[in-house]
């Protein structure tokens, strides 16, 4: 039988905000790609400024979230439950997860969104258009940012790692994160505090509780924007959870497990968390870019050197995924495909 984890109250040592790397897409296209790869070897996370995604259809995709989590309960679990797709609230996978968070997943294919939004919204169309405006534009984001990320380690076929996310059978997805303010008595709790000097909480110093718990993002790349409320953080090293600074105009861009498997490990899917530890309630959109079920991930041979030959065996995106979706959220999946 699976268990649910305990209580989600941490306290845990935290190093102050530190600002992640911010690229700039309207730079020359050869620094641009120096610096995504840059980024991507030492923290595997970057800020994407310039981005091109119209301000309008963010704003039209987070009015629509915002519409729809504000409903009742029982309006929402009519869009659920998230079996993978549709709502899910507080329990995150098959496998016993949880945190305080409640969310809608999505396939990307647009006739499929149609059919779920008529679940989610009374103007369907409506919800479905900002949802499949959004996934267009950025899904053109992470094709660029992948091209750029082969140009800058030299690899030949420069569309190696977008092919696979342009593919007609991509299996990416597509999820809204809602992570509701805490509630008033729970924000006063006095034995929430957390009293370690270190703590980057701001002016309370209050215990965090977990929203999204730790993982890596299993598929090749994630695009993240969030409103302007904190909550995420990546670990950079062992135990240690850096704050991002939210920036609702950027985009956050993490590697996922598939592409530190295509870089040979010269890419880090860097594991990463969302708190919630604010009055206010955060959104955060997230598109995962995946390769189609059959497509067979191996490590580029071109990124092998003498002293780092192949890491990992090849495998297909269906047997990756298969291992995810029966380990839990923590699991550092990758690792069971090592040579
Ligand atoms: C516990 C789980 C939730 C998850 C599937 C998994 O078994 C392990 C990976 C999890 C994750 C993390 C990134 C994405 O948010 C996600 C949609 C994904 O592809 O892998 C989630 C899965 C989920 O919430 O269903
Ligand atoms: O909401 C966030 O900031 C992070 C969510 C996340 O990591 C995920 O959905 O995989
Ligand atoms: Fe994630």
């Amino acid at each position: 039988m699976v268990v649910a984890s305990p209580s989600p109250i941490k306290r845990e040592k935290l190093q102050s905000s530190i600002e992640l790397p911010i690229i700039d897409l309207s730079m020359e296209r050869s620094e641009v790609s120096r610096l995504i790869v840059k980024a991507c070897e030492d923290y595997g996370f970057f800020k994407l400024i310039n981005h091109g995604v119209p301000h309008d259809i963010i704003d039209a995709l987070e009015e629509e979230s915002f519409r729809f989590f504000g409903k009742s309960a029982a309006e929402k679990l009519k869009a659920g439950p998230a079996s993978p797709f549709g709502y899910g609230s507080k329990n995150i996978g098959f496998n016993g997860d949880v945190g305080e968070v409640e969310y809608l997943l999505f396939n990307t294919n647009p006739l499929s969104i149609s059919q779920r939004s008529k679940f989610i919204s009374n103007d369907p169309s409506k919800f479905s258009n900002a949802v499949k405006g959004y996934i267009e534009a950025v899904r053109e984001v992470g094709c660029e940012i992948l091209d750029l990320m082969a140009e800058g380690m030299w690899v030949p076929d420069t569309s190696v790692f977008s092919r696979l996310i342009r593919d007609v059978d991509n299996d990416s997805i597509f999820r809204l994160n809602h992570y509701p303010a805490l509630p008033l008595n729970l924000n006063l709790n006095l034995k929430d505090r957390d009293t370690s000097p270190s703590s980057a909480l701001g002016p309370h110093h209050l215990s965090q509780r977990i929203g999204f718990g730790e993982h890596s993002d299993p598929q090749i790349l994630t695009i993240l924007r969030s409103n302007d409320v904190a909550g995420l953080q990546i670990s950079l090293q062992d135990g240690l959870w850096v704050p991002v600074i939210p920036d609702p105009a950027s985009l956050c861009v993490n590697v996922g497990d598939v592409l530190q498997a295509m870089t040979n490990g010269r890419f880090v899917s860097v594991r990463h968390r969302a708190m919630v530890n604010s009055r206010k309630p955060r959104l955060s959109m997230a598109y995962f870019g995946a390769p189609p079920l059959h497509a067979c991930i191996s490590p580029q041979p071109e990124l092998f050197t003498p002293h780092l030959p192949s890491l990992y065996r090849s495998f297909t995106w269906a047997e990756y995924k298969k291992a995810a979706y029966s380990l839990r959220l923590g699991e550092t999946r990758l690792d069971l495909f090592r040579k």
